[in-house]
This record gives structure tokens, C-alpha cells and sequence, in this order.
């Protein structure tokens, strides 16, 4: 479904009186991701990994390769065609307090996508707005309050019902659960897994953090300076790679007290 091929991107270095060579920031990234699969993105912080959400998104040509998305090149379509993809394509963000207008209430920043591409009755608008903040687990009432009037986990819920709005095929989660305390990270990762369940639709979960990627995860990637250098279909695979990038995010997960550390290398 989502195919990303030999993609590598630079960012521009700027420079007033002559221009700095770019600045490489991935190089030669090529991976598919399936119907219904979660793909854990992790690697530590400047890694490229938001880049490489942006590309996938649709938000940032890449430099060189090709990423398309059911079959058809996300940069080589024309506008109308684009517009079409973003509706396939979603996404939710870490900071889920810019990430919404803070004078909209809930019901409005939920409805915007149905708004953008489904001619509804106000009547039928009300009711699919209602149905989808039960499925992120709130109340139909809270449609008429404004971001101010939710906590974090709340405000990342009204997010993901906006994301889940018009049942994309693919939600990009960028650090999604970061910015979380940890019950509410569980309770998000919770909410993803029941909906992916329900609606079948992949995610691309970009994180640093690998006991949230082992959970959510069918596969993972790690990337390391631009560049994928490990790739596991289970918790063991991951674990075992010597790999120092992998092991950085291993150590940087370990639990002070040697008693609470997990024996992943007994998980499959
Ligand atoms: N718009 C930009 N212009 C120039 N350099 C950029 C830009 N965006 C990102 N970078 C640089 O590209 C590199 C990769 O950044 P990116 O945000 O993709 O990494 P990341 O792995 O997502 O890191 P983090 O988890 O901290 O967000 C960093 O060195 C960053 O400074």
C-alpha cells in the first residue's frame, strides 16, 4: 500500500554571501508498509525520522526517490489527485495543544475533515461527530467545549478522532504519546490498537520509544543518522540487534532497579 523507495533528503544550509553545501539528512530509505500494518519508526531524537513523516505525508519533497501510496506517486499527481490522497493519509502529532485552534470547540476541530470532503446534514454531522469522540472514549456532550477545557490525553483523543474522522487507510503518529504521562500513553496505545482493530488501517507509529513501538508494532525499523540499520518483526529480533542505535534505545528505556527490568529476549 505505502511503498517508500531509495528515498534521501537534504535541507537547504542557508548562507548570505555564498550558499553551504545541503545539509543530508536521509539517505537511500526504502521500505512497504501493508494494509493494516503498524510500522514502528524509532530511532533517537535528529534522526530523520519526523523528516521522513513529513515526506510520507505528503508535507516535504524528498530530495530524490519515489514514495507512492497505493500505487500511485504522491509527488507526480496533480492537486485535485492530491487532495483526494489526503483524505487516505492522516495524521496525529505530538503536540496536541498546536495541533488544534484553540477558539474551535471539540465538534468543530472533529468535524473539519467531514466538513472538508463529505457534504453532511448538520443533523448527520452532529451524530458522526458524536460517534466518533465515544470511539476515542469521551462523551457526545464534550463537543461543545474548547481544547482550554481538556487535559493532554483528552486533547491527543479529540486528535485522533479528528485523524480517524473520514477512516484513512493510513495514520502517520508522530510521537503521538510522548508529551503523555505514562497511565495515558498506555490508555492512547489502548485506543490505537482497538481502532486499528475495528477499521483495519496501518499506522506508521514514529517514536523513541521502544517498549511503546514493541507494543503497538508488528515491525519495526531503527534509524540511525539517516539511515535504517536494523529491521525486526518481533520483540527478540529487536532486542538482539548489537546494533549501538538499537542499544542506545534499550538503555535509554532501562528501568533504574534491576528487579523491574523486562526479559524481552523471552519475548516473541
Ligand atoms: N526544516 C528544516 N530545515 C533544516 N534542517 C532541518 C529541518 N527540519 C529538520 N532539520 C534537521 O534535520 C535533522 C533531522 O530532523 P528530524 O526532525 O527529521 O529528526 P527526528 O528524528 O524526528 O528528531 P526528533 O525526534 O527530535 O524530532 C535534524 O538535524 C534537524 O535539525
Amino acid at each position: 500500500m505505502l511503498d517508500v523507495s531509495q528515498v534521501s533528503h537534504s535541507y537547504a544550509a542557508g548562507g548570505r554571501l555564498w550558499r553551504k553545501p545541503a545539509i543530508p539528512v536521509l539517505q537511500d530509505i526504502s521500505f512497504t508498509l501493508e494494509p493494516g500494518m503498524c510500522l514502528g519508526l524509532l530511532g533517537v531524537s535528529g534522526t530523520g525520522k519526523s523528516t521522513l513523516g513529513k515526506i510520507i505525508l505528503g508535507l516535504q519533497r524528498p530530495t530524490a526517490g519515489r514514495v507512492s501510496f497505493a500505487g500511485q506517486d504522491w509527488y507526480a499527481r496533480d492537486r485535485r489527485a492530491r487532495h483526494h490522497m489526503r483524505r487516505e493519509v492522516q495524521a496525529v502529532f505530538q503536540d496536541c495543544y498546536s495541533a488544534v485552534n484553540p477558539l474551535m470547540s471539540a465538534g468543530q476541530i472533529i468535524g473539519e475533515p467531514l466538513r472538508n470532503y463529505e457534504r453532511l446534514s448538520a443533523l448527520e454531522q452532529k451524530r458522526r461527530v458524536a460517534e466518533l469522540l465515544e470511539q476515542v472514549g469521551l462523551q457526545a456532550s464534550d463537543a461543545d467545549k474548547r481544547p482550554a477545557a481538556f487535559s493532554g490525553g483528552q486533547l491527543q483523543r479529540i486528535n485522533i478522532a479528528r485523524a480517524i474522522a473520514l477512516r484513512p487507510k493510513l495514520i502517520v503518529l508522530d510521537e503521538a504519546i510522548s508529551s503523555l504521562d505514562m497511565v495515558n500513553q498506555t490508555q492512547i496505545l489502548t485506543l490505537l490498537s482497538q481502532l486499528r482493530a475495528d477499521y483495519g488501517m496501518s499506522y506508521l507509529f514514529i517514536t523513541h520509544h521502544i517498549q511503546a513501538a514493541l507494543t503497538i508494532s508488528d515491525r519495526m525499523l531503527v534509524m540511525d543518522k539517516g539511515q535504517i540499520v536494523c529491521t525486526a518483526d518481533s520483540a527478540a529480533a529487536l532486542m538482539s540487534s548489537p546494533h549501538p542505535a538499537v542499544q542506545q534505545l534499550i538503555a535509554a528505556r532501562l528501568p533504574e532497579h534491576p528487579s523491574q527490568r523486562l526479559d524481552w529476549s523471552s519475548e516473541t
